[in-house]
C-alpha cells in the first residue's frame, strides 16, 4: 500500500478514535499523576519519620499517613492502568470495526494489487501495536517521566551535589540505553516484517494445499517456510540480545551511582553535612527513579513501533472505497436509447429497457486492455449466452456488470441506468452471480443458500433447491439442509458446489443471473437437468450464461461471440453455425470433444437438426 494513494482519501482514522477515548484517557492519566504525587511523598515522609524517631517523638501517624500512601499509590496505579487499558481495547475495537467495513467496502481493482497477507497484518497486528502506542506507552511515558522529574527535583531539594554525581553516572548510563532502545527498535521493525512475511507465505501455501500436495511439493515449500523461519529466528536473536541487553546497562549505572552516593553521602553524613534521614530520602528517591527512567526509555521504543503501526493503520482506512462518486470529469449518465432497434436474436424488452446493455465498453486490467469497444443488450428474460476462447473477457464482462472493475470507456447499463451511478447496494441485489470457481464457504448448506438472502421462507429455499436440481442431493446428506460443509465447501463434489451457488443465486430473486460455466463439472444428465431449470428460470428473468458446452449453448435465445475483447458475433446457435467462422470452429471442437453423443441433435455443418424450441419467450 502506498503513501501515494493513501494520502488521496481520508486520514487520522486513529487520531480520531483516540480523540472518541479522551476522557477515559485524561481519567487515567489523572489518576495516574495524583498516583506519582503519592510516590514521590513517600521518601520524604519517611526522612521526617527517622527525624522523629531522632527525636523519641510518637511516630505512629506518620506510619499510618505512610502506609495509606502506599495503598493509595497501589490502587491509583492499579485503576490508571485499567481506565488506559479499557481506552485501549476500545480503540483498538473501533479500529477493527472500521477497518473491516472498509476492507469489505473496498474497490476490488485497487485491493486486487495488496497482498492478503500485507492486509491481515495490518488488520490484526498493527491495530494491536498501535494500541500499546496510544495507551500505554504514551501514559507510561507521561507518568513516569513525571516520576524522573518529580524525583531530580526532590534530589535537587535535599543535595545538589549528590544529585550532579547521580546524573552522572547514570547519564552515561542512560545515553548507552538509548543507544540499545534504538537498536531494538530497529531490529523489533526487521523482526516484526520477518514474522509478516513468514505468515503471509504460510497462508499462501495453506490456501493452496491440494495443489501443493499434488505437485508433490511439500518438501520445497517445507524448506522455504524454513529459510522464512531462519530469518524471523535471527532477527528475534538481535531483539533478544539488546533487550537483555537494556536493563543490565541501565543497572550498572544504576550500581555505579549507589556505589558514589553512598562513598560521598555517608562521608557527607560522618561530617554532618547531611542528615542521616535527608541521605535516606535521596537514596530512596534513587531507587525510586530506576525503574520510571527504564520504562521511559523502553515506553519510547514501543511508542515509535507503535507510530509505524498507526501510520500502516491510517493507510489501510484509506483504501479507495468501490461506491466513491464516479471520476471527475466523468460522462453524466447517459439515456437509456428507446431508440435501439430490436436486438439481435428476436428478443423483446419488456418496460422498454433490456436487462443489461454494454455501450461500447473498454477496459483493461492496469495497461492491459482486455475488452474494447464492446455493444451488446441482454433482454429482460431469455437465455443469454457468451462465449469465446479462454481470455476473450468473458469473465471480465460479468465482472463489470457486478461493477467489481469500472469500465476505463462507455458504460454498463442495468435497466436502462448507467450503474456507474448507482450505488452497489441499488444494483447488486438485482444481479445474482455464480461464478467460475464455485464459490461455497464454510457453515451449513442452509448457511451457504441463504447467504444473499437471509430473510427467504422455507418455502423459497425449497424451491431454490429444487430449481437448482439440488433437490436429491441435499436429500442424501445426512443432516440435510443443515449438514456442514468445511472451508470453500468441502464436503460437497465441485458440481455439487456450483448447483449450491446456483442456489444461492437464484433465492436473491434477482432480475439478471450470471452463471459463469455454471454446467463445467455437472455430468451430462445433471447437465440437462439444470438446462431444464434454466430454462424455467429464463422465463422469470435475464439469465446470462458463460458456457464451453454447446450444448448449453444451442438452446440461448441469443448468443454473444466474444473474440479478442470484441464482439465478433451475435446471434442464435442456427445463424451462427451458418454465419461465424469461430463458432463454428468452437462448435466442432466441442463435437470433436466428444460431446457429440450429448449435443443436442445438431449438425455442426450448420443444418440444425430438431433443434429444442428455445425455452422462453424472448
Ligand atoms: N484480475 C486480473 N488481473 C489482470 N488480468 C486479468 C485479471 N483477470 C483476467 N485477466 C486477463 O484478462 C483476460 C480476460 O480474462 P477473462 O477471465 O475475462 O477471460 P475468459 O474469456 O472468461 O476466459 P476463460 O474462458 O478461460 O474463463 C485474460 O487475458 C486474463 O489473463
Amino acid at each position: 500500500m502506498t503513501a501515494a494513494t493513501a494520502t488521496a482519501v481520508p486520514r487520522g482514522l486513529v487520531a480520531g478514535l483516540t480523540r472518541d477515548q479522551r476522557r477515559l484517557l485524561a481519567g487515567g492519566v489523572l489518576l495516574g499523576s495524583a498516583g506519582v504525587v503519592s510516590t514521590l511523598v513517600q521518601p520524604k515522609l519517611v526522612a521526617r519519620l527517622i527525624e522523629a524517631a531522632g527525636r523519641h517523638e510518637p511516630v505512629a501517624a506518620l506510619v499510618a499517613l505512610l502506609a495509606v500512601l502506599f495503598v493509595a499509590d497501589a490502587v491509583l496505579s492499579a485503576t490508571q492502568g485499567c481506565l488506559i487499558g479499557r481506552a485501549g481495547e476500545n480503540i483498538v475495537r473501533e479500529a477493527r470495526v472500521r477497518l473491516s467495513g472498509r476492507v469489505l467496502r473496498a474497490d476490488l481493482a485497487y485491493l486486487d494489487s495488496q497482498r492478503q497477507g500485507d492486509v491481515h497484518t495490518r488488520l490484526v497486528g498493527d491495530t494491536a501495536l498501535m494500541k500499546i502506542a496510544l495507551t500505554q506507552s504514551l501514559a507510561q511515558i507521561l507518568l513516569n517521566g513525571l516520576i524522573v522529574v518529580g524525583g531530580t527535583v526532590m534530589m535537587a531539594l535535599i543535595d545538589v551535589w549528590l544529585l550532579l554525581v547521580t546524573v552522572g553516572c547514570l547519564g552515561v548510563a542512560s545515553v548507552a540505553s538509548v543507544g540499545v532502545a534504538r537498536g531494538l527498535r530497529k531490529a523489533a521493525l526487521v523482526n516484526r516484517a520477518d514474522t509478516g512475511e513468514f505468515g503471509a507465505d504460510l497462508q499462501r501455501v495453506l490456501a493452496a494445499l491440494p495443489t501443493v500436495k499434488a505437485a508433490g511439493a511439500e518438501g520445497r515449500e517445507e524448506d522455504r517456510l524454513a529459510a522464512l523461519a531462519d530469518r524471523v529466528r535471527r532477527s528475534g536473536n538481535r531483539v533478544t540480545v539488546l533487550n537483555a541487553l537494556f536493563s543490565p546497562v541501565l543497572n550498572v549505572g544504576l550500581q555505579v551511582s549507589l556505589a558514589a552516593v553512598m562513598g560521598i553521602g555517608m562521608a557527607r553524613v560522618a561530617t554532618g553535612s547531611l542528615g542521616v534521614a535527608d541521605f535516606t530520602a535521596f537514596t530512596m528517591y534513587l531507587f525510586y527513579l530506576v525503574s520510571p527512567l527504564v520504562l521511559v526509555f523502553l515506553s519510547v521504543g514501543t511508542y515509535q513501533q507503535g507510530r509505524a503501526a498507526v501510520q500502516r493503520v491510517d493507510e489501510l482506512a484509506g483504501i479507495p472505497q468501490e461506491d466513491a462518486p464516479p471520476p471527475r470529469g466523468a460522462a453524466a449518465p447517459a439515456a437509456p436509447k428507446d431508440g435501439d432497434g430490436p436486438p439481435a436474436g428476436g428478443a423483446v424488452h419488456e418496460g422498454g429497457h433490456p436487462a443489461v446493455e454494454f455501450r461500447d465498453v473498454g477496459f483493461g486490467y492496469g495497461d492491459r486492455p482486455v475488452l474494447e469497444a464492446v455493444s451488446f443488450t441482454v433482454p429482460r428474460r431469455g437465455l443469454t449466452a457468451l462465449v469465446g476462447v479462454s481470455g476473450a473477457g468473458k469473465t471480465t464482462v460479468f465482472q463489470l456488470i457486478e461493477r467489481f472493475y469500472r469500465p476505463g470507456r462507455g458504460s454498463v447499463v442495468l435497466d436502462g441506468k448507467d450503474i456507474a451511478y448507482l450505488s452497489p447496494a441499488e444494483f447488486r441485489g438485482r444481479v445474482g452471480y455464480v461464478q467460475q470457481d464455485s464459490a461455497a464457504m464454510r457453515g451449513t448448506v442452509r448457511e451457504n443458500i441463504v447467504y444473499a438472502a437471509p430473510d427467504a421462507t422455507e418455502a423459497d429455499i425449497a424451491e431454490a433447491v429444487e430449481l437448482a436440481g439440488l433437490g436429491d442431493v441435499v436429500a442424501a446428506l445426512p443432516d440435510g439442509l443443515d449438514t456442514r460443509l468445511g472451508d470453500q465447501g468441502t464436503g460437497l463434489s465441485g458440481g455439487q458446489r456450483q448447483r449450491l451457488c446456483v442456489a444461492r443465486a437464484l433465492l436473491q430473486k434477482p432480475a439478471v443471473i450470471l452463471l459463469d460455466e455454471a454446467t463445467a463439472h455437472l455430468d451430462s444428465e445433471a447437465e440437462a437437468a439444470l438446462r431444464d431449470s434454466l430454462r424455467r428460470i429464463a422465463r422469470r428473468c435475464a439469465v446470462v450464461a458463460i458456457a464451453h458446452r454447446i450444448s448449453t449453448v444451442a438452446e440461448a435465445d441469443r448468443i454473444v461471440v466474444l473474440d479478442g475483447g470484441r464482439v465478433r458475433a451475435v446471434g442464435t446457435h442456427r445463424q451462427l453455425i451458418r454465419e461465424d467462422d469461430l463458432y463454428r470452429r468452437l462448435a466442432a471442437a466441442q463435437f470433436a470433444d466428444g460431446a457429440r453423443a450429448a449435443s443436442p441433435g445438431e449438425d455442426v455443418s450448420g443444418a440444425p437438426v430438431a433443434l429444442p424450441a428455445a425455452g422462453v419467450a424472448g
